[in-house]
């Protein structure tokens, strides 16, 4: 899918993009989420924003194949709610749109976290359907950047 994106401030030296997509099933466990609480899918489109100042030794920032693992392999084909990262109990932890970007940034950066040139993840844009979209941006102190 051809997107135009926000753009994130930052003063990093390098930024990357990564798009990809996933297909995955989930319900809202909420009263107030009315038909979203039955079970449906979505095909979500996903941009990661990566930035740094330094790169690895392949002059990488990160490689991007390596971010789209990190999720697709996860929650493509599966039931969201049925995933660790949400909470059918916790509402902060439901699979909305918001909370699965925000869920989407932390897995991500724990793995950026693992590296010594510490790039951050910046920014995630993730669209739930052709007319409803999120974008999450870590705070500063969320990414330890
Ligand atoms: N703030 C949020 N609102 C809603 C979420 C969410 O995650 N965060 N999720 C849903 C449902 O899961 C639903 O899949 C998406 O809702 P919606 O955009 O209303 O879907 P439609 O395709 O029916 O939108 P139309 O533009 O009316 O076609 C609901 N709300
Ligand atoms: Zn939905």
């Amino acid at each position: 899918m051809q997107q135009i994106y926000p753009q994130v401030n930052h003063s990093y030296a390098y930024e990357l993009n990564k798009d990809f997509h996933f297909a995955a099933a989930h319900y809202i466990p909420s009263e107030e989420a009315g038909q979203c609480r039955r079970v449906h899918g979505h095909t979500y489109f996903a941009n990661v924003t990566i930035a740094g100042d330094t790169l690895d030794s392949t002059g990488f920032l990160i490689n991007f194949a390596t971010i789209k693992q990190l999720i697709h392999d996860r929650f493509d084909h599966r039931v969201l709610n049925e995933d660790a990262s949400f909470d059918d109990e916790n509402p902060e932890l439901f699979p909305t749109t918001e909370v699965a970007a925000r869920t989407i940034a932390d897995i991500i950066q724990a793995h950026l976290d693992t590296l010594p040139h510490r790039p951050v993840c910046v920014q995630v844009f993730l669209r739930e359907t052709p007319t409803s979209y999120v974008v999450y941006r870590p705070k500063a102190g969320r990414r330890h950047g």
